[in-house]
């Protein structure tokens, strides 16, 4: 097991670390005993997360002498809202938890933001941990400290940032994922690559195909490496003033169109629409190399995800949704753009006719 250390400025957030390894589940157990004492520990996992591991882990954290119980909710996307924020928390009120109590959110990212979310707003907050179980949550949504839940109207539009006491990132429970899932979380990675040293995405280009057959070799360190610059971008600016926007590459249209889509979409494959639009808008704008905008589409498809917008979501609705972005500045919508692979910079002169264009040309 290797830890990450992950330094905050303290009168924001505590420092923390990511515990990261391979089959480690039960010195997990004995870590959460030994570090992080509470009166009650509820494991917070989503349905599916629940049958494979949620049961097991209970019951290794009950033979440790913990006092604790699990609460779970129906798998997906259609989950992160706030009438599961509101039924959580009255199972939480119901069984007595209280400011002394520790939440552990154990599964992907709809579970890790949910739970960080009412850890956040229950009783004015009460501290959590993060055991990620998908790529998605493994690269990124258990580092940094967003929280949210969804509105009809928009993606994440309810939230806080309220970081985790630790995160431990087993790479065993990929083992489950299913390839549709995977591919997800490897958008988040492609992401890294495009906004990060150079580097890291010829290497992307390079293990294309250990990549899409999840060869552990290869995965370990790509893992590590994405877990490493996010966490480099959340040292610098915990709280999104500015720097931390980088994180957001392909998400201003990703998060449009998976409203769009009523967030039947998910949000790996919207991520990686987003990042051939921001491409696309990127080379049209003359900021990035033609080539270099080829490069990036051609390694999204290699990898198996979309470049092409699916039928069912349609053009006017994404745009309307677009408008309603939560990182609009008055009538300006700021969008990450690349002046070339590894060089991200935000601009706020795009403006909504281009990203229209493009829609129209990545539609299927
Ligand atoms: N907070 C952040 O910084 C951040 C970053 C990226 C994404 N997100 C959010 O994360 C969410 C997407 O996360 P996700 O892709 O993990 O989706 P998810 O949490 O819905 O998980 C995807 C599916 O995989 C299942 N699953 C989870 N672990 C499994 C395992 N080990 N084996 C088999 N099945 C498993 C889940 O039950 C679910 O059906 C979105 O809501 C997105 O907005 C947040
Ligand atoms: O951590 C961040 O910052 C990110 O932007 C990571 C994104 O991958 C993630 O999807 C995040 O939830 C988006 O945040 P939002 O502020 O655009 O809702
Ligand atoms: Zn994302």
């Amino acid at each position: 097991m290797n830890r990450i250390k992950i330094n905050l400025d303290k009168r924001l957030s505590e420092s923390h670390e990511i515990c990261i390894g391979y089959d480690f589940q039960d010195r997990m157990g004995l870590l959460i005993a030994k570090d992080h004492p509470a009166n009650r520990y509820v494991i917070v996992t989503d349905s599916n997360v629940s049958q494979l591991y949620g049961r097991t882990f209970l019951e290794k954290l009950k033979e440790l002498g913990l006092p604790v119980e699990l609460l779970e909710f129906p798998a997906g996307e259609g989950s992160k809202t706030m009438e599961t924020v509101l039924g959580l928390t009255a199972r939480l009120l119901e069984m007595g938890a209280d400011r002394h109590s520790m939440l552990i959110a154990l599964g992907g990212g709809v579970v890790g933001d949910l739970t960080g979310f009412v850890a956040s707003i229950y009783m004015r907050s009460v501290p959590f941990i993060q055991i990620p179980t998908t790529l998605m949550a493994q690269v990124d949504s258990s580092i940094g400290g967003k929280t949210a839940v969804n509105l009809p109207q928009g993606k994440n539009l309810l939230g806080t940032f309220y970081q985790p006491k630790r995160i431990f990132t087993d790479l065993k429970f990929l083992e489950t994922l299913s390839d549709e899932e995977y591919l997800n979380g490897l958008a988040e990675i492609v992401k890294y690559g495009l906004i990060d040293e150079p580097g890291f995405f010829e290497q992307l280009e390079r293990e294309v195909r250990a990549l899409r057959a999840r060869s552990l070799e290869i995965l370990e360190p790509v893992i590590e490496r994405s877990c490493r610059i996010k966490k480099g971008v959340v040292e610098i600016d915990e709280q999104e003033s500015g720097f931390r926007r980088i994180l957001n590459f392909g998400h201003t249209l990703g998060h449009a169109l998976e409203a769009a889509s009523k967030f039947t979409l998910p949000h790996g494959k919207a991520v990686a629409l987003g990042m051939t639009a921001a491409s696309r808008i990127s080379a049209c704008c003359g900021f990035l190399p033609p080539e270099e905008r080829e490069r990036i589409e051609a390694l999204i498809r290699d990898l198996g995800l979309p470049v092409r917008i699916p039928s069912d979501v349609a053009g006017p609705e994404v745009l309307g949704r677009l408008a309603m972005d939560k990182k609009k500045e008055g009538n300006e919508l700021p969008f990450i753009l690349l002046k070339k692979i590894g060089i991200p910079f935000m601009s706020k002169d795009v403006g909504l006719s281009l990203p229209e264009k493009i829609l129209e040309e990545m539609a299927a």
